[in-house]
């Protein structure tokens, strides 16, 4: 079952566009969307969201075409805050708490706490993780089945990025709940994610679970002598130094059976596979 499926969605921008891209995000559980900068990743969210009209394709949320209804049961978290920069966070709950249905006040003031977030400033004067704090607190308090977040963690300081991962793993203890969301950091996604979608230019590399990639992707290691033209094709992505060279494999590793100590092999980060796929 899939909380979110997108076929063959294209939309064409200035000078940039979307190419017939194709995911599903998978229900009950979380999906980590990467790509280099300018790759799409936030105009596709905003399609999911239907705040931008795709050209072709279909987008089906729950199911259905995006309306109000569906988008009630969303939590959504932009990478910037689109609220009245003159409001407290009092006065914007009392605009978007009578907007949902299922707004609950209890778990508004438990992640207000949480969170740390002033009541009587106003938010023009919030930082910037304070802001994202403060789009996190809307989109969680009326306890939304789908989370969508557009790299929720940028302008986080490291204790409360850890603080918001492990956040993120309480609330996929309801096993209805579905979160996606972009980001930068990779090294989020190496201890949460179920699945990754990874864009580049408007079009899919893969969408893979966590799983496949681990058992998929290695780096391997070794020494330049060895690294004839040959072995060098094998490769997705080579880096070579004065001190050897470094590359993702995605073959058999049987192939290094005869180079004994000479190679070091190990499993490859969501890191390593965007620098050595992306430097292609
Ligand atoms: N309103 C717009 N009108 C025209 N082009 C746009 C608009 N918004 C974004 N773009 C272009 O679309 C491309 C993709 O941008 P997008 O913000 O979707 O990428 P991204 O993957 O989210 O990037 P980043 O990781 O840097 O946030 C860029 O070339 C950008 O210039």
């Amino acid at each position: 079952m899939n909380t979110v499926e997108m076929k063959q969605v294209s939309k064409k921008m200035d000078d940039f566009s979307i190419n017939k891209l194709s995911f599903t995000v998978p229900k009950g559980y979380i999906t980590g969307f990467i790509g280099p900068n300018g790759s799409g990743k936030t105009s596709t969210i905003r399609m999911m969201m239907d705040v931008w009209k795709a050209d072709q394709g279909e987008i089906k949320v729950f199911g259905q075409d995006m309306d109000t209804k569906a988008k009630q049961r969303i939590g959504f978290v932009y990478d910037d805050l689109y609220m009245y920069e003159n409001f407290t966070i009092d006065k914007m709950r009392s605009f978007i708490a009578p907007l949902y249905d299922t707004w609950d006040p209890t778990l508004f003031w438990k992640y207000q706490s949480k969170f740390g977030l002033p009541t009587t400033k106003k938010l023009k004067k919030f930082s910037k993780g304070m802001k994202m704090k403060c789009s996190l607190l809307f989109a969680l308090s009326h306890n939304p089945e789908f989370i969508i977040m557009d790299e929720p963690t940028a302008g986080l300081d490291p204790v409360f990025r850890r603080e918001l991962i492990d956040l993120l793993q309480e609330l996929m203890t309801d096993e209805n709940r579905t979160i996606f969301f972009s980001t930068h950091i990779t090294t989020d996604l190496d201890q949460i994610a179920d699945y990754i979608v990874f864009i580049k230019n408007g079009g899919i590399v893969f969408q893979k679970s966590m799983e496949e990639i681990k058992e998929t992707f290695h780096i391997v290691k070794g020494k330049n002598e060895d690294l004839d033209p040959d072995i060098q094709k094998m490769f997705e992505g080579i880096r070579q130094t004065d001190q050897g060279f470094s590359g993702l494999f995605t073959g058999n590793l049987s192939l290094f059976d005869g180079f004994e100590d000479r190679v070091l092999i190990e499993k490859a980060t969501l890191e390593d596979i965007m620098y050595f796929m992306l430097k292609r």
